[in-house]
């Protein structure tokens, strides 16, 4: 039972789902002044959380013969036959079910409707098609793992406005930029897999060599979206300050991906890339609590003048 457990668990693909939930909180606390209306996150919280988790299980049941080539997924509960087809489907269902049903009874439905074209994203368009059709495959894919601090924002808000949606499709266009290099760092080093899997990666088609460039020429570009939040006044200089910090050493990183030291400096730029985005989002959360004490207010300013 224990075991059984732990192998439903690994189908939701729990670190990952984590960061992405972190986004999806995230993107409803810059959503408001304040604390977030507390239902809304909450269920909102959930419900994004089991839609990823739903998707995340149904990649494992359209990929089960890729995961069976490759070593890194060779462990895989419907790789190994710990569980079987039919169980991974119902519990994929069940939990997209229970998200929908959260989502549209405690939230509201253009959340539902947001997950659910992520939830479709993710698991149909990317897994089923673009993953085994072009070396764009994540690019494109990527939409969907980055949509979810726009799903946060509509949770709580239920997008009032333009302002609404430009600020966070900003968010959103960051781990779309972000996407680039934190997968193909690893699909450099996980070449052989994806080339003996017949997946159509990036280093595959293109080779390692421009697939450097191109993490290079992503993580300039990274930079730069980043600078954003702070440009339209969405953040303060908190965030600039760890942003920009956080971007150059991603930067570091990437330049020398171009001669790296080892076989595993790859993997040391995908780890990275990781605890940059977590980071990243952290600066943006605590940067928005503290600028309304960092920034002087109009009473302040009025008695100094005073
Ligand atoms: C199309 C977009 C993406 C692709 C192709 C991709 C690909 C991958 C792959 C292949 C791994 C290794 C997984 C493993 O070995 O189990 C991974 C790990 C990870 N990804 Fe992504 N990813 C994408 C988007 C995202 C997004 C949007 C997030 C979060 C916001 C994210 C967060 C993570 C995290 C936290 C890990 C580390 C898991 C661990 O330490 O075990 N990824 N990603
Ligand atoms: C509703 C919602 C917010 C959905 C988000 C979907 C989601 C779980 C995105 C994660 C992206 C990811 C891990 C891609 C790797 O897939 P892969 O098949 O290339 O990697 P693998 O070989 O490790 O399976």
């Amino acid at each position: 039972m224990g075991a059984q457990f732990g192998q439903y668990w690994q189908l939701t693909k729990p670190r990952v789902v984590a960061l992405i939930v972190f986004t999806a909180f995230v993107g409803m606390f810059m959503a408001v002044p304040g604390l977030p209306p507390l239902r809304q996150s909450v269920f909102g919280f959930i419900g994004i959380w089991l839609a990823a988790a739903s998707a995340a299980a149904i990649n494992h049941l359209i990929d089960q013969r890729i995961d069976k080539v490759m070593v890194r997924t060779a462990d895989r509960p419907l790789a190994t036959g710990a569980l079987r087809p039919a169980q991974v489907l119902a519990f994929a269902v069940f939990l997209g079910a229970l998200s929908m049903a959260i989502l549209v009874a405690l939230v509201n439905p253009l959340t539902a409707l947001l997950t659910f074209a992520s939830l479709i994203g993710y698991a149909i368009v990317y897994t089923g098609f673009l993953k085994r059709a072009t070396p764009q495959n994540i690019v494109i894919g990527g939409i969907a793992g980055a949509a979810p601090p726009l799903l946060g924002w509509a949770a709580v808000t239920g997008m009032r406005n333009e302002w609404d949606w430009a600020h966070a499709l900003l968010l959103v266009l960051i781990i779309f930029v972000w996407t680039p290099p934190h997968f193909w760092a690893l699909a450099i080093f996980r070449r052989e897999d994806y080339a003996r899997a017949l997946v159509p990666m990036l280093p595959v088609t293109h080779g390692v060599e421009y697939t450097r460039w191109q993490i290079l020429l992503y993580t300039v570009l990274l930079l730069v979206v980043t600078v954003l939040p702070w440009a339209v006044g969405m953040s303060g200089l908190f965030y600039l300050g760890g942003a920009l910090v956080l971007g150059l050493v991603f930067l570091w990183h990437a330049w020398r991906l171009m001669d790296p030291p080892d076989d595993f400096y790859p993997m040391r730029v995908f780890n990275y890339s990781v605890v940059y985005l977590m980071a990243l989002f952290a600066f943006l959360l605590v940067d928005h609590w503290l600028l309304p004490f960092l920034q002087p207010s109009p009473v302040f300013e009025l008695q100094q003048v005073g």
